[in-house]
């Protein structure tokens, strides 16, 4: 059995923190592999180098085309400058240059086609979202300069040319309004794109491998708790967060192109100490933050420890209710909530602390302005315009420099299901790699006709006890194995052995390919769904006609469970707590009927059954030609064995023929 390491729980902004942020984020755009870092970072850059060329083209264009249309005391006013630069532009090498710069990035794409073909999706939105950012920021400006005419003309009363820039002003929010929507549209369905994908990858990862088994409790160790909540809702977090920081920080970083240039020229130092002010602030504020990962992380665990106590108390309601159970449940399910409390009132302790130190940061950013711009008024080198200018630059600037300092609590919630996810992923990496635990021995399988054990020694997966030692038995065709001996003796752990789950030991299993293999517990596995998936599990619903399905309930004494059902197959209850045990006891045996497995395995599969049922689906098996391992007490049981294993004390065993056992008890 794999030993998968315990989870790695990291607390801290650093390195192994962004590797697993890679690990996660990258395979939705670009396949994991050696040295992929740098195809998908270089793939990253030709997508800006394309979109960056691409709205330096769109706006010549719209240039062009405005100053074609539009009135030319509209252009001579609102965008002279820039129609001139165009022209400019468009004289000199600049626009070779776009186009090389647009050119090397399609080559860029154009060499990773092949790893990338079928993810142009994601790529192509993510260019759009880009370009809309520009788009919008371009708007934004477009709209302060109109807004300016605007002003002017009332000021001067010119009426005619007011009215007329209404109209532009109207037309241009007009304009503005779609690329918003697509603004608001594009992140979120890329979100939920990137949503689907990743569950889908962790989905195909959890079930490949029996990775869900072996990270259960029930398996070598419980790696990572709550997989249920990492798949559920920590993905989700992920896809939404990435994004919206993804434009968080290239709207930070367009705000700081604009404003630094205005805010350098009218003052080289207050550029300097804005830029100290805030690499010490969000120093600070990545060292507060830390702790908040931690317990962050926590939140999230405890939260998901809550729900799954309710989830427990849901699934069990009849057995709670039997034994009354419900004061010690309620105390179960309260303690769950009050850890999360208890977690909780630290978070907000030290999102309090934060906060305020948020508005330290931000009342004292209004200062250095002052300090810096005023002295340069008062002696006479900046008029008195320039320091309301400053002030805004600088805001403008200090916020794009801010967003860690402004979003330290929401990036280390962040950190802390980047860590979940990352755990997840890297415990599922370790037990699909290492399906076996090379350090540890381990007993070897092979697929045969027939089922043979030669000289095993079966352990627990934490290898701390030995359940039978020196195992040698093997059946002929058609013949069945009985297993018997005192409770927690491992007689369902050997069962476990011949099914492939546990591999903790020494020697060797001959067995039929697990596709052979059905197994029948003691309290049956009742899926969600209707009767007919109910019916043919683990096969698709499809695959029997009604008509085989009717007969495998005739044969099971089952007929009469459709009698009150007028929806026949396609009947839908929750399944388990309808049926009585004795019930899903025969389901199971009707699904042997309709798959027809080479070998079936049975632990205590008749226990709830009388003894004219169970006589009836024994028989029934040997019908089928189906060889069969039972385990069971029941005496009853030698009639449908011919040889008993009984597990002794010490971990010994011996076999008897089922005359023999009945004789002696
Ligand atoms: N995942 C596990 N890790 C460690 N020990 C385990 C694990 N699962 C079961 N065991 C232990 O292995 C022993 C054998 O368990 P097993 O379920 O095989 O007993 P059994 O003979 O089938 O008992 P019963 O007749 O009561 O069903 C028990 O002592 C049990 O506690």
């Amino acid at each position: 059995m794999t030993a998968s390491p315990p989870e790695i729980n990291r607390f801290r902004f650093d390195k192994k923190l962004w590797d697993s942020f890679i690990q996660i984020a990258q395979p939705y755009f670009y396949p994991l592999e050696k040295n992929s870092l740098w195809a998908f970072s270089g793939l990253l850059i030709a997508l800006l180098m394309d979109v960056v060329s691409l709205t330096f083209f769109a706006l010549v264009g719209v240039t062009k085309l405005g100053a074609a249309v539009l009135p030319a005391q509209f252009v001579d006013l609102v965008a002279k400058g820039l129609v001139q630069q165009v022209d400019a532009w468009l004289q000199s090498p600049f626009l070779g240059i776009c186009a090389l710069i647009f050119l090397v990035g399609a080559g860029v794409f154009a060499a990773f086609w092949r790893k990338i073909r079928h993810r142009w999706l994601p790529w192509l939105m993510l260019g759009g979202l880009i370009f809309l950012l520009f788009a919008i920021n371009g708007i934004n400006v477009g709209i302060t300069f109109i807004a300016r005419v605007l002003e002017n003309s009332l000021v001067a009363k010119e009426q005619a040319s007011f009215w007329q820039f209404l109209g532009i002003y109207v037309l241009t929010l007009v304009i503005a309004l779609p690329v918003r929507g697509a603004l608001s549209y594009l992140p979120l369905k890329l979100g939920l794109l990137w949503r689907e994908w990743l569950t889908d990858d962790f989905l195909r990862r959890y079930f490949g491998n029996r990775v869900y088994y072996r990270l259960d409790s029930n398996s070598a160790d419980t790696a990572v708790d709550n997989p249920d909540q990492r798949i559920t809702e920590d993905v989700k977090a992920f896809t939404d967060t990435t994004l919206s920081f993804l434009i968080q920080v290239f709207d930070a970083v367009l705000t700081l192109i604009s404003f630094t240039a205005i805010l350098w020229t009218v003052s080289k130092q207050l550029t300097l100490g804005l830029l100290a002010y805030a690499v010490i602030g969000t120093a600070i504020s990545v060292l507060a933050g830390t702790k908040l990962i931690r317990i962050n992380f926590d939140q999230l665990r405890l939260e998901a420890n809550f729900r799954y106590g309710m989830v427990h108390v849901r699934d069990n309601a009849e057995t709670i209710a039997f034994y009354q159970g419900e004061a010690q449940e309620r105390r179960q399910v309260r303690d769950r909530f009050g850890q999360v409390l208890l977690n909780f009132d630290r978070l907000i302790i030290w999102n309090t602390i934060l906060s305020v130190y948020q508005r330290f940061y931000d009342y004292f950013s209004r200062i250095p302005p002052y300090l810096i711009v005023v002295p340069l008024y008062f002696s006479g080198q900046q008029d008195f315009g320039v320091i309301s200018q400053s002030i805004l630059a600088f805001s403008q600037i200090l916020g794009a420099l801010s967003i860690i300092t402004y979003q330290i609590q929401e990036i280390s919630r962040f950190a802390a299901g980047v860590n979940r996810l990352g755990s997840f992923e890297q415990v599922m990496r370790t037990v699909e790699r290492t399906e076996t635990d090379r350090n540890r021995p381990q007993i070897s399988t092979e697929y045969g006709p027939l089922l043979r054990l030669v000289d095993v020694i079966l352990e627990t997966p934490d290898y701390r006890k030995v359940l039978v030692k020196d195992l040698n038995l093997s059946l002929a065709d058609q013949e069945a194995l009985l297993i018997v001996g005192p409770s927690g003796f491992g007689k369902t752990s050997l069962l476990r052995a011949i099914a492939g789950l546990w591999n903790s030991g020494q020697g060797q299993i001959e067995r039929p390919s697990t596709q052979d293999i059905l197994f029948l517990p003691q309290r049956p596995y009742m899926l969600l769904g209707n009767l007919r998936s109910q019916l043919v599990y683990p096969h698709a619903p499809g695959r029997f006609s009604d008509a085989e399905l009717l007969d495998a309930l005739e044969r099971v004494n089952l007929r009469y469970i459709l009698d009150d059902r007028p929806e026949g197959f396609d009947a839908l209850e929750d399944w388990s707590s309808v049926f009585s045990l004795g019930e899903q006891q025969r389901l199971a045996f009707a699904r042997i009927v309709l798959s027809r497995p080479k070998f079936a395995i049975l632990d205590e599969g008749t226990s709830a059954l009388d003894v004219a049922n169970e006589h009836r689906v024994y028989t029934l098996l040997r019908n089928l030609g189906i060889s069969y391992v039972s385990v069971g007490h029941r005496p009853t049981l030698c009639d449908f064995h011919e040889t008993v294993l009984e597990i002794l004390p010490e971990s010994q065993w011996r076999t008897l023929s089922a005359d023999e056992y009945r004789a002696q008890q």
